[in-house]
């Protein structure tokens, strides 16, 4: 059965920052527009404000003033949170353990007033959609984690929210768990072209997730962008740290070259000092390259090697090896780096 859901809604903040009680600044005053349809995520260190900001857009904490938040041109800042149309999906369920999979995705349903036909129709929907029409009438407490987070999906969805807001819905499943849901989440969200605001602390599910990434640090928004975007053209040391391993080799600029303690590069583009970075696969074993460095780790990865080189009063560098390759800790090899794979960026940005 096709879901017939409203059209998807903008979100457009504005100005808004928080203050706590205590004096904590958990968010300095900041504008997001998350577009409509679109699955946004909120990416960041613990304590950064990820939390607050999706609280705010919920309506369960309100902006200090001055902060504006709107669905789809309405301003809803002084509208509590049953009056906003979210749906919410916690890492701790929030379901009603004593009640069956059906009760509990009925339940906002129920609350709302619908007709027992309407509300029949859109469980069995639900069920479906979720694939727990065999568990339709278990209780909660007889369901493994993965079942439970696909309940509490189908229950916040089930009431056709304005936006659908997920707050590291897959952190206490076990890691393969998470990969499995984190997949089927992504086709979900897509599939029913909700707005979604989803916060996680972990990389890998932002990059999976979202169409946008906002990556935060401290209470501010470091970059806003698309995976491919915040991986490949970082505006900040602190995003290329966060996301993806990132390589760093100090140097000084020589005309076109770049003067490293593991050799010399051609590097038209080099600042006149400081440090090139680059992804682990932007680096090539080569015989003749011209970077040599000593081998310090191997990790097996299964589809490949990595390997770990040792730059001196440096964190290694990391780079991926086919599978087959058999160097070993100790070993000397040479590699070289293209100049289109290499960037700067200032220390503080
Ligand atoms: N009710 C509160 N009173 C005082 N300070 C708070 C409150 N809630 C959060 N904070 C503080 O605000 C800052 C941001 O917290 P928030 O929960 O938004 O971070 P987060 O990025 O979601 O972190 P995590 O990934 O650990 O959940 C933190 O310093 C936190 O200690």
């Amino acid at each position: 059965m096709t879901r017939i859901a409203p059209a998807p809604l903008g979100i457009h903040l504005t100005h808004c920052g928080k203050h706590f009680p205590d004096g904590t600044q958990a968010l300095t005053p900041l504008d997001l527009d998350i577009h409509p349809g679109e699955t946004l995520v909120l990416l960041g260190p613990s304590g950064c404000g990820k939390t607050t900001l999706l609280r705010l857009i919920a309506g369960l904490e309100s902006p200090d003033a001055g902060g504006r938040i709107q669905f789809g041109g309405r301003d809803v800042t002084a509208l509590p949170i049953e009056k906003r149309q979210v749906g919410m999906v916690f890492q701790s369920y929030a379901l009603f353990p004593n009640m069956s999979v059906r009760g509990n995705i009925d339940y906002g349903l129920r609350v709302r007033g619908d007709t027992l036909t309407k509300r029949c129709e859109k469980t069995d929907e639900m069920l479906a959609m979720m694939r727990l029409t065999p568990l339709a009438d278990r209780r909660i407490d007889q369901l493994s984690g993965g079942q439970r987070q696909r309940v509490a999906l189908a229950r916040a969805l089930a009431v056709d929210p304005a936006v659908l807001l997920l707050d590291e819905p897959l952190t206490a499943l076990d890691a393969k768990l998470r990969d499995t849901l984190r997949t089927e989440i992504a086709a979900l969200l897509r599939q029913v072209r909700v707005t979604a605001v989803f916060v996680t602390h972990d990389q890998a599910e932002a990059m999976a997730l979202g169409d946008r990434i906002v990556v935060m640090s401290a209470g501010k928004i470091a970059q806003i962008g698309s995976p491919r975007e915040i991986y490949a053209a970082p505006a900040s040391r602190f995003v290329a740290d966060f996301i993806g391993t990132l390589n760093i080799l100090p140097g000084r600029k020589s005309g076109t070259l770049w003067e490293t303690p593991l050799g010399t590069l051609p590097w038209p583009a080099a600042p006149q000092q400081g440090e090139a970075l680059f992804r682990p696969e932007a680096v090539r074993l080569d015989p003749t390259g011209p970077l040599t460095a000593t081998v310090a780790t191997r990790f097996f990865v299964g589809d490949r090697v990595r390997l770990l080189f040792d730059v001196p009063g440096q964190r290694p560098i990391a780079l991926d090896a086919p599978a087959h390759n058999e160097s070993e800790a100790g070993d000397k090899l040479c590699f070289t780096i293209a100049p289109e794979h290499l960037f700067a960026l200032p220390e503080t940005a």
